[in-house]
């Protein structure tokens, strides 16, 4: 009772130091809280009693808790929990999250704090420890910020916050699920991690592929961010790969996100700064502020600022194409009947938002492709159902989840074939998957770990960055965002391909789409940003530009400022 009374008191304190901003209301969005990095300290200091209570419920795990706002403009900032898997916080929990940021004062925080460790039976008041690991991008807000989490973490008695310091999205996530399997967590062996199995894959690539041809240089657009100074640092353990970062941000060399990272090059489909004709033909790829998106482009020079984008949906197909490459030889040999036969189900994840034409191209290799709505909290839950599960989005976000239970089967086949037939084929395959599984971010998508597989495989195949960009053709696709008076009347369905709700607007859609030869249109609220988002393809751009402006009229005439009259 006196513990309970002293939480109490605590946590009443500590909150009263971080009032709400007047008349915001936040929601927990697609990934998180994000608001203007100056308006974010109360929400900041409640997600950090989130995070705590969440670490309590989950018997005293590590969670992590990363202040970060991605490829929004520098002024804004965000805030997001990891569970301990080191994926994304159960979405069980987003009610309380959004109850938790808009509750209006201090004595209500209380109170809705003790009505849910109730409810959710969390061993609350001192009974229990905690632990919180935290990590920052290099927004400047985010070092107040970060002491606010500290503060929320300190209100929950019996926790305890770690401050990682600055760190990509990614690497807090891989921190918080290797802390949990009670593995080496500290950034120099996530960059041990990546660097040795790296290295396993190049050794690895079969002696045929013509790698003296292989152009060893890649140009990174690193965003202004904080993914530009971790590849540096990565890049030293990486010999034989010449890493070359642009935009690292640092001597104030440019603005985070401003005319440059994944985000912006993907959506303009045009150079960011740093990068110009001289650099045409080069393999370039582009980071998002945060680190967990890439993409991949090429400047032609005949096109001014335009590029050949090779985005999430091109990196996913690359990825896919190794992964079946390396699951045939390991079925042909277990056809022989000399190993035992390992499940494994390859599936891959896509959104709304995935090119046409890589949803087919994936379908044609005879792949099994599923959809799920957009945020890769979505993604990630799908993909991991399967053996091998690959998701991405178009924007760049997306990993390989291999299962647990497939690395098992993978491991002992491996030492099987370490004493039937070393070095045969079906050894360099198992060995080939092995090392991808731990190359490659087993908890969230990772620009870093991402862009080293890409290396490997392309090394692999020896391809160039045409020869990849060629894989298939993109259909001409258009994206254009919508104000309007309040998103959420929008109501989705059918992994948000079809509007429910306002009544009349799916016909309208249909009608718009039918004009165009394979028009394909939908329109969803935005998770972080307050717009509608309208996405429209065909088979040429100026059918894709026309089929989704007549359909972002059509949202505008339902739900902008024109339909309040
Ligand atoms: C079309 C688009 O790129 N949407 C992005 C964007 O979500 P919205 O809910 O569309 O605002 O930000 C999310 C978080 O980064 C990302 O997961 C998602 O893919
Ligand atoms: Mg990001």
């Amino acid at each position: 009772m006196a513990e309970k009374q002293h939480q109490r008191e605590i946590l009443l304190r500590s909150a009263s130091a971080f009032p709400p901003p007047p008349g915001v209301k936040l929601s927990y969005g697609t990934a998180g809280f994000r608001a203007e990095g100056s308006i974010l300290a109360s929400t900041v200091f409640r997600t950090g009693v989130l995070a705590a209570l969440r670490s309590l419920k989950m018997g005293g795990a590590t969670v992590g808790l990363m202040i970060t706002a991605s490829h929004n403009p520098v002024r804004d900032n965000g805030v997001k929990v990891a569970d301990p898997s080191g994926g994304m916080m159960t979405q069980r929990w987003e009610p309380f999250a959004d109850a938790i940021a808009n509750v209006p004062t201090a004595q209500d925080l209380v109170q809705l704090v003790f009505d849910f460790v109730k409810e959710e039976e969390i061993p609350f008041g001192g009974v229990c420890s905690a632990e919180v690991l935290l990590g920052r991008d290099t927004r400047p807000s985010g070092e107040s910020l970060l002491e606010a989490a500290k503060q929320g973490i300190a209100a929950v008695v019996g926790a305890v916050a770690i401050d990682m310091g600055v760190l990509t999205t990614p690497q807090l996530h891989w921190m918080v699920r290797c802390r949990n399997k009670r593995r080496k967590a500290s950034e120099s062996d996530y960059y041990t991690q990546l660097s040795s199995s790296f290295k396993q894959l190049m050794d690895l690539i079969p002696k045929e592929t013509a790698i003296s041809l292989f152009d060893t240089t890649v140009l990174v657009d690193g965003a202004n961010g904080v993914g530009g100074e971790k590849l540096i640092e990565l890049k030293k353990m990486l010999p034989g790969l010449e890493i070359h970062v642009r935009n690292t941000g640092k001597d104030g060399e440019g603005i985070l996100n401003e005319g440059v990272g994944a985000d912006f090059v993907q959506k303009e489909k045009i150079t960011p700064h740093s990068f110009d004709l001289d650099d045409a033909g080069r393999r370039c790829a582009s980071l998002d502020g945060d680190a967990d998106r890439l993409v991949y482009f090429c400047i032609s020079s005949a096109c001014g600022r335009k590029i050949d984008l090779i985005d999430g949906d091109k990196i996913l197909s690359l990825f896919a194409l190794f992964i079946k490459e390396q699951l045939t030889i390991l079925k042909k040999e277990e056809s022989k009947g000399m190993t035992d036969k390992l499940p494994s189900r390859l599936g891959i994840v896509q959104t709304a938002y995935a090119n046409g034409a890589s949803t087919d191209y994936l379908r044609q290799l005879g792949l099994e492709v599923v959809f799920t709505p957009t945020g890769v909290k979505y993604l990630h839950e799908k993909a991991s159902e399967y053996d091998i599960g690959i998701y991405f989005e178009a924007n760049g976000h997306g990993t390989i989840l291999f299962s647990e239970q497939f690395i098992w089967g993978l491991e002992s086949l491996n030492i099987q074939l370490a004493s039937n037939s070393p070095g045969s084929d079906y050894q360099k395959a198992a060995l080939r998957l092995l090392s991808a599984s731990q190359l490659i971010n087993q908890a969230v998508g990772d620009a870093l770990s991402g862009l080293l597989l890409v290396e490997a495989i392309l090394r692999h195949i020896g391809w160039s960055i045409e020869d990849w960009s060629k894989l298939y053709q993109d259909l001409p696709s258009r994206q254009l965002k919508v104000k309007v008076v309040d998103r959420s009347v929008v109501v989705t369905s059918n992994a948000e391909t079809q509007v429910v709700r306002p009544p009349g607007l799916q016909e309208v859609i249909d009608a718009e789409t039918a004009k165009h030869s394979h028009g394909r249109c939908f329109v969803r609220p935005s998770g972080t940003e307050d717009v509608v988002r309208v996405y429209a393809e065909a088979s040429t751009q100026e059918a894709a530009d026309a089929l989704a402006q007549s359909v972002a009229r059509e949202v505008d005439r339902f739900l902008g400022f024109g339909s309040l009259h």
